[in-house]
């Protein structure tokens, strides 16, 4: 069986840290980007749904087995949102920045003990487009919503997502931090178990 697959994302905060992961697993995950892919419409009402919709649409384009990740931040104090929305929350394409800002305002009064929230991470693997038990790995992290941005690193949200036990900004912490402590770390961790009863070396 083949340990060759696509990765059904556009991110590339998500590519790259899925780079990092990957380069010690012996595993060749190809962007989608690799064989002109284009974007899957999310569609889904949940993070699964939309995970499943993009392995899926790359694993048709491709002929590959292919893995999805679906990722937001949950806020409490808005019941849930931005969630599913999260890369879209300022309108479609208007990228980070724009999507900070607008979560800055909308929390703005709230105290600190109210900003609470967390990541989550649902990772779909499928070993084909019709593939009736893709594999679903999912992760999440607690965490608050800071009032104004620290740290350089990251991506998305990075900046205004503190970690109380870490006393950091996600943006604040290394790459190895953020793989060892995240949503996306912890999920990729839960995959590559499953995934090697599936592929035997
Ligand atoms: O570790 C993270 N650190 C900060 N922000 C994050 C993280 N993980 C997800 N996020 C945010 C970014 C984006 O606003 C949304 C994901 O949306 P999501 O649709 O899954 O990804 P996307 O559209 O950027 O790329 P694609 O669908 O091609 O994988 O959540
Ligand atoms: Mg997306």
């Amino acid at each position: 069986m083949s340990k060759q697959f696509v990765l059904a994302s556009g991110n590339a905060g998500k590519l790259r840290e899925f780079g990092q992961m990957l380069s010690s697993q012996g595993i060749k995950l190809l962007p989608q980007s690799a064989f002109q892919v284009s974007e899957a419409e999310e569609t889904g009402l949940t993070f699964v749904e939309n995970a499943i919709l993009k392995a899926r649409h790359a694993s048709q384009a491709t002929g590959l087995p292919a893995l999805a990740d679906d990722s937001g931040l949950e806020v409490d104090a808005l019941k849930g949102a931005p969630g599913i929305y999260s890369a879209r929350y300022a309108g479609q394409g208007a990228g980070d920045e724009a999507n900070i800002d607008k979560l800055l305002t909308a929390l703005d009064g709230i105290p600190e003990a109210e900003r609470t929230g967390r990541y989550q991470c649902v990772l779909v693997y499928m070993r084909h487009a019709l593939d009736p038990t893709p594999l679903i790995c999912q992760a999440s992290w607690e965490g608050v919503v800071l009032t104004e941005r620290r740290g350089q690193g990251g991506f998305g949200y990075d900046p205004i997502f503190y970690i109380p036990a870490l006393q950091a900004s996600v943006a604040e912490l290394s790459a190895e931090q953020k793989h060892l402590h995240g949503h996306r770390g912890k999920a990729m961790r839960a995959f590559f178990e499953q995934l090697h009863l599936l592929l035997p070396a």
